[in-house]
């Protein structure tokens, strides 16, 4: 079992394998956990709240919030939408102590590396190849077309999760969980 000194955890993994369903476990367990919430130019779905589930902004916006060295990292994920992690609030929330996550894709944890190399970088991973589409699917929040691009970019996060610190199998909300507080390093 690895257990780490870090601050910062960045979560990646493939698209529906579970990685948000963890971190708002990982919440309700720990108050000293806090979570990055991330800007994006994708549309809210249904339900999501800004400045709750992202900070939904415009191109022009995060053109200017990249330009101006605001954010630690930024991608295009799933060849559409950009997302990026807000620098400032991880380091202010490092600073008072907290334990900061980053839900990421693959190319933001690759720069994540580079900038915050003491970062703990897991991996999300899923049982099998036909549970993460039937989650995928499952979940019913994209159209058939978006489901079949995250399948294919899932197949290519699925080659790199050797680049990580430690892989982390989502075979149950608990069981995951549980491994995931031990390696931040929360006894319970
Ligand atoms: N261990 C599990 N067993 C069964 N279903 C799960 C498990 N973990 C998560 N799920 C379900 O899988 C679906 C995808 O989960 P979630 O939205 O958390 O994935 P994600 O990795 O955050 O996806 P994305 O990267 O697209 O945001 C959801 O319907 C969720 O309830
Ligand atoms: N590089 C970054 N990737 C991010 C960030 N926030 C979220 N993500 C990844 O985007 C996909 C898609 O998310 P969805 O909400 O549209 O389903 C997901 O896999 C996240 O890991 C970020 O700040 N930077």
């Amino acid at each position: 079992m690895v257990e780490s000194r870090s601050k910062i955890f960045v979560i990646a993994g493939p698209s529906g394998v579970g990685k948000g369903t963890l971190v708002t476990e990982l919440t309700k367990r720990s108050d000293a956990i806090w979570v990055s919430i991330s800007a994006t130019t994708r549309a809210p779905r249904p339900g999501e709240i800004d400045g709750v589930s992202y900070f939904f902004v415009s191109d022009e916006e995060f053109d200017r919030l990249v330009d101006s060295g605001q954010m630690l990292e930024w991608a295009i994920v799933h060849g559409s939408a950009r997302y990026g992690t807000p620098r400032g609030p991880v380091e202010e929330a490092v600073a008072s102590g907290k334990i900061a996550i980053l839900e990421i894709d693959l190319a933001g944890a690759r720069q994540v590396r580079q900038s915050a190399p003491e970062a703990t970088q897991i991996f999300i991973a899923p049982p099998s190849s036909e549970e993460l589409e039937r989650r995928l699917r499952g979940r019913g929040t994209e159209t058939p077309e978006q489901i079949e691009r995250r399948l294919q970019t899932a197949r290519v996060e699925l080659e790199a999760e050797g680049e990580f610190d430690v892989v982390v199998v989502n075979d149950s909300v608990n069981r995951a969980t549980d491994e995931l507080l031990q390696i931040i390093g929360i006894s319970r």
